[in-house]
């Protein structure tokens, strides 16, 4: 933190959507709240935020930053510039990265490229296994001890298929109260697969990957954790019997968690006629009834957080034929979009429950301190501001080539989405203002 830090006055701003406020940001807390244009503005830098609200900077417990080893694709500078930009505070970066973060030294390396980078928190997340193999446990223990104090251990981009192998991880994070989050696929049911199974695949010829594959795991895996007193969570859920097994297992009081992606709350597998590979994703993207399934999930709370899945590839990776491509979308500078164009201009979710499921909730999960706003009650005097402003009555059309994050890989191009970050700030210093990141030089330390 800065030294000599600037004082913010946030005019006319609405807490988790409620009744305009000033809020003051001083030396790196919320310092005032007071009627809107009653705050003192002397001395300080004014932000009109008439008409916008404010949130708790928001948590993603799932993005691919691709440092180490596919720097070409994203940084940790680069995409925690995007997650700034899509108004985040904090993001878990996860496993898959060469060399693979399966080791204290390399956790402790992505922590401290992101407190370079001061864009937001990076909180590494720890392979489950040795190089993702699913053979071997990682040094679990080791990467939780770490300066990088890693709770959350997942294979993502890989299921943890061995049951004898789950059962040991969800046994031994127990330890240090961590969490394992299971990319949930049953690697016989989809091999060769390139998307959804149905009437889809069908009709163009590509072969499937059947929703069964990721029931059978999750239903595996909550009974896993029952068995041994564990705490799981599963990785962008997809279908409708997913979300009927958490359902399930929640009201038997097993201890399990559930994020959707962004892209499943909008998208289907209809996209695939296509056969543009933007749309290639794992999970694949469902049918119209799943969408339907998890957006009920998502509001009646069996699925507990939104989280991106942001998975930045490069173009080569991404333009060649769909059998071809690699798997994944970007997401960071879309979610929030995504999130008020599925769920809040629709009635399911509030703006308060907007902050429990993109940063209260994920905050939690990844055991994530991040002050008392990240709770889901309206900003107090005296937290820390990790605050994100945005302007729900903006709509802007997606342009890969503008956003932030290094590949342009975004199933929303050229769609026009509601809402627009217009400022973040983390702990009390700008990361973004009018909607664009602050110059890095001024950003760290
Ligand atoms: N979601 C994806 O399609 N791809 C992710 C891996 C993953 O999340 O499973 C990636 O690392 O590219
Ligand atoms: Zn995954
Ligand atoms: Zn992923």
């Amino acid at each position: 933190m800065s030294q000599q830090s600037t004082t913010y006055v946030l005019r006319g701003a609405r807490p988790l959507g409620g009744e305009p406020a000033d809020v003051v940001l001083r030396d790196g807390v919320v310092a005032e709240i007071t009627a809107a244009g009653a705050a003192d503005t002397s001395g300080a830098e004014v932000v009109e935020a008439d008409g916008q609200v404010l949130l708790p900077g928001l948590v993603d417990l799932h993005t691919h930053l691709r440092e180490p080893g596919r720097e070409d694709a994203e940084t940790v500078a680069s995409g925690t510039r995007a997650a700034a930009a899509g108004g985040f505070t904090a993001v878990h970066a996860m496993a898959n990265t060469s060399p693979v973060a399966d080791t204290a030294g390399v956790v402790e390396q992505v922590h401290r490229l992101g407190q370079e980078a001061g864009w937001v928190d990076v909180h590494p997340v720890g392979a489950v296994t040795v190089g993702l193999d699913g053979e071997r446990l990682a040094e679990l223990g080791a990467m939780a001890d770490s300066a990088a104090h890693v709770r959350v251990f997942s294979d993502d981009g890989r299921c943890v298929a061995d049951p004898v192998l789950m059962r040991r991880a969800l046994e031994y994070v127990k330890a240090f109260d961590g969490v394992v989050a299971q990319h949930a696929q049953e690697p016989r049911l989809t091999e060769g697969a390139q998307m959804n199974e149905g009437v889809v695949s069908g009709e163009i010829g590509l072969t499937g990957w059947p929703a069964v594959a990721e029931e059978a795991i999750i239903a595996r895996d909550v009974l896993l954790a029952e068995h041994v007193g564990s705490r799981l969570h599963v990785c962008h859920l997809s279908t409708a019997g997913s979300v009927e097994i958490v359902r399930w297992a929640k009201s038997r009081g097993i201890d399990v968690t559930a994020e959707v992606t962004p892209h499943h709350l909008l998208l289907t597998d209809d996209l695939a006629r296509s056969y543009d590979p933007t749309f290639k994703v794992n999970p694949p993207l469902r049918t119209a009834a799943d969408v339907e399934a998890v957006r009920e999930g998502l509001a009646d709370g069996t699925i507990d957080i939104v989280a991106t899945d942001h998975a930045p590839h490069t173009r080569e990776d991404k333009d060649c034929e769909w059998g071809a491509a690699a798997f994944g979308m970007t997401g960071l500078e879309t979610a929030l979009s995504v999130v008020q164009e599925t769920m809040v201009d629709t009635g399911r979710l509030t703006w308060a429950d907007v902050a429990r499921v993109l940063s209260a909730a994920p905050a939690r999960i990844g055991r994530v301190d991040t002050g008392p706003a990240a709770q889901g009650r309206p900003v107090a005097v005296g937290e820390p501001a990790n605050l994100t402003l945005v302007d729900p009555a903006a709509r802007r059309t997606v342009d890969g080539a503008a956003q932030v994050t290094a590949s342009g890989n975004t199933p929303f191009r050229g769609r026009t989405l509601p809402g627009e970050v217009r400022a973040t700030f983390l702990r009390g210093r700008a990361t973004v203002l009018d909607g664009t990141p602050v110059a890095v030089g001024e950003a760290v330390r």
